[in-house]
């Protein structure tokens, strides 16, 4: 597997960041606002965008996402894309009790059960991704990533350090790292892949 160049992030002080709950709230609201305006230009960008990059990381098995709300859809991109047509794909299964998550084999057809945060989830064997593509609320340049608030990648990328972690993300959702105020237990993306192209790569 070919190795893009790593965002090389630290963890400066995190106590001057304002609480995470307001800049989700501004980010959902500018995500939506976003796709509602521009989403069906952007999306091909974005698609296109992820197609190279997974011609250069090829693998094995991709972990995607099942999209919520003005989320990239990663799941048409990535069933468009015919280059990906023999790779294996999983989808996420999260539990609320206890937070974790786990990812399980994709056969590509619309996942008739929900996980326990209510989104779509294969019923499929267990799968270990070692791409995983992670959707973005929030973004730094850095490779910081703001999502739901439930740390449910946080957890799983922790546990799979060895995993190449793609952020997907609206480029209108990068902030500052001072904003964020990126804590300990944020795990830093790879890259960062927006409809103007890769950060980080
Ligand atoms: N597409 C997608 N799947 C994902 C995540 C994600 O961010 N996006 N997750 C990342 O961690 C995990 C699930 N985490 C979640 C945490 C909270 C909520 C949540 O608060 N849902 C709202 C409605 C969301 C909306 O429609 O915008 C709710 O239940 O009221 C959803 C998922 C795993 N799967
Ligand atoms: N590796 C971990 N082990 C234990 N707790 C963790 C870990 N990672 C994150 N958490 C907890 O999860 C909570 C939410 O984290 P954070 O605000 O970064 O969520 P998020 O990345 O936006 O969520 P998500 O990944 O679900 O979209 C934090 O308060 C933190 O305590």
């Amino acid at each position: 597997m070919l190795c893009l160049p790593e965002i090389v992030a630290s963890h400066p002080d995190e106590s001057a960041a304002p609480p995470r709950k307001a800049l989700r709230d501004r980010l959902h609201q500018t995500r939506d606002r976003f796709v509602a305006a521009s989403g069906t230009e952007a999306s091909p960008a974005l698609a296109a965008h992820l197609s190279d990059v997974l011609a250069e990381l090829m693998p094995e098995c991709l972990g995607l996402y099942w999209p919520l709300r003005s989320e990239f859809n990663a799941a048409v991109a990535c069933l468009e894309d015919r280059n990906l047509d023999d790779l294996a794909l999983a989808l996420p299964f999260a539990t609320k009790s206890p937070v974790r998550m786990h990812f399980r084999a994709w056969d590509r057809h619309t996942p008739e059960a929900k996980d326990e945060c209510g989104i779509p989830s294969p019923q499929g064997k267990p799968a270990e991704p070692d791409v995983v593509l992670v959707p973005c609320l929030g973004f730094t340049r850095t490779g910081f990533r703001l999502g739901y608030g439930g740390g449910y990648y946080d957890r799983w990328l922790a546990e799979h350090p060895h995993v190449t972690a793609v952020g997907l993300a609206w480029a209108c959702c990068e902030i500052d790292e001072a904003e964020l105020g990126p804590q300990a237990h944020d795990h830093p993306l790879m890259l960062v892949v927006t409809e103007q192209g890769v950060i980080g790569g």
